[in-house]
């Protein structure tokens, strides 16, 4: 446990890093024969995002990543997980390469490795291409196609300087923000269209592990949002409501991934729009991993409700501590669900690939400083929690706080800010908050001092 004073120890070669995704932080979506994404398409579509807030310029990233890797190298990161934008590099999705696109990440890589930064690239970070979208996206079964084809390109060019790969970010999120609930890109509401998306991300998530197996002679793996489920009460209808909300975020990726099968649940949960699979689907999705990256912001308390279509809900906490957006923040929530990992599928090496919090930052004070405690505080709890499951045996082998700097979230446009480097957005000027240089300070501790 976390006695006063103890001294940290993490195992030799943790990795240290933070974290960011191409759409979040790049701006210029169409510079040099870039094609547009879903979310430049989205976020010009008058009410998707708050206060009509795009990835036009966001964090301007395309043109400043040489100071941003030089801000890296100052703040002593290890490792750097980003994204590549699909359709900087294939403008219509499919087909013909923009050598300039992938010129921007070869040099980007280029400079991580010149200042000893390792990349963790993922492949998919919600940004379809535009051009595929209107080929049915990810509702079309080639879907699992284009990815391969895509993810080949990379591979060629990238591989040897990249070793370590991620096929997708999240697609619990692409699915129910995306395709049930529509708060995201594209904004599909349908039940009927959810498992079809989720389960062609899932054979997409396959082709590319396979493509890689053929091209690729390093690591790669697949990064979900789990988060633990508690229920409410100890009633039967409670107890079921936490089987419902566990099997569709947290079983429904990894099952497949890692099992080749989904849990009964979702049957339950989807009706008659849950389709009858063919079996061949699931060799395809079920690919051997090198890694799996776990994303974690908080739990959820939950109990029975009418709420569509898990009829299962969060319950607030009246003692509870909560970020600016809305999340619960329980530590303990990571130790329980990287013990449940384990104990569920097996010694695969785990990176947390994303943990972090949005909380409400002061502006930046005479002396350039920002003070941002809570974040300081959230995150040693979150590292606390991680020791005390590797101490348990888990296989946690590095950890990217989310994020690197400041950046747009999503249709909350750029009112949240989970840097621990704040963005100027007007100057584009970025300042490390004091989350960064006690960031910095844990990395070159190796944790000892936590
Ligand atoms: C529902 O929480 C998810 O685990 C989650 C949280 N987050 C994410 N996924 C995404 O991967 C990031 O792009 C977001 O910026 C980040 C902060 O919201």
């Amino acid at each position: 446990m976390n006695e006063p004073g103890k001294d940290f120890q993490f195992p030799q070669g943790f990795l240290w890093g933070a974290a960011t995704a191409a759409h979040q932080i790049e701006g210029s979506p169409l510079a040099d024969g870039a094609g547009p994404s879903i979310w430049t398409r989205f976020a010009h579509t008058p009410g998707m995002i708050l206060n009509g807030d795009t990835g036009d310029v966001a964090c301007d990233h395309y043109r400043r990543w040489q100071d941003d890797v030089a801000l890296m190298r100052e703040l002593g990161l290890k490792a750097y997980r980003f994204s590549v934008s699909w359709s900087r590099i294939l403008p219509e999705g499919t087909g013909r390469v923009n050598q300039a696109g992938l010129d921007f990440y070869s040099r980007l890589v280029d400079a991580l490795l010149e200042n000893g930064i390792e990349p963790l690239l993922t492949l998919y970070h919600w940004d379809l291409p535009a051009a595929l979208d209107d080929r049915g996206g990810w509702l079309n079964r080639d879907s699992a196609d284009w990815f391969a084809e895509y993810g080949s390109v990379l591979y060629r060019a990238l591989d040897g300087r990249v070793k370590k790969w991620v096929t997708l970010n999240e697609p619990w999120v692409v699915t129910d923000g995306g395709y049930l609930h529509g708060a995201l890109a594209p904004g599909h509401r349908s039940r009927y269209e959810a498992p079809i998306a989720s389960h062609n991300l899932m054979r997409a998530h396959g082709a590319a592990v396979q493509a890689y197996r053929a091209e690729g002679a390093h690591e790669i793996g697949l990064v979900v949002n789990i988060e633990p489920k508690y229920p409410a009460s100890d009633s039967a209808a409670d107890a079921a409501a936490v089987d419902r909300a566990h099997a569709y975020m947290n079983e429904q990726y990894l099952h497949p991934a890692l099992l080749g099968r989904y849990p009964d649940r979702l049957r339950e949960i989807f009706g008659d729009a849950w389709p009858q699979w063919p079996d061949a689907d699931f060799d395809l999705i079920r690919q051997p991993l090198d890694f799996v990256g776990i994303n974690y912001y908080t739990r959820s308390v939950t109990r029975a409700d009418d709420s569509y279509p898990l009829n299962a809900g969060a319950v607030r906490q009246p003692l509870g501590t909560y970020s600016e957006t809305g999340w619960e923040v329980f530590p303990q929530g990571l130790t329980d669900l990287l013990l449940w990992f384990k104990n569920t599928y097996g010694d695969i090496p785990v990176y947390i690939t994303e943990n972090g919090a949005a909380f409400f930052d002061p502006p930046v004070a005479e002396e350039g400083r920002i003070r941002d405690p809570l974040r300081i505080d959230y995150l040693r709890k979150h590292l606390r929690a991680i020791h005390d499951a590797i101490e348990a045996g888990v296989d946690v082998r590095g950890y990217m706080v989310w994020s690197l700097l400041d950046n747009l979230e999503w249709s909350l446009g750029y009112s949240k800010r989970f840097g621990i480097v704040h963005v100027n957005y007007d100057s584009q000027q970025r300042t490390p908050k004091d989350s960064a240089l006690w960031y910095g300070r844990m990395i070159a501790s190796h944790g000892r001092h936590l």
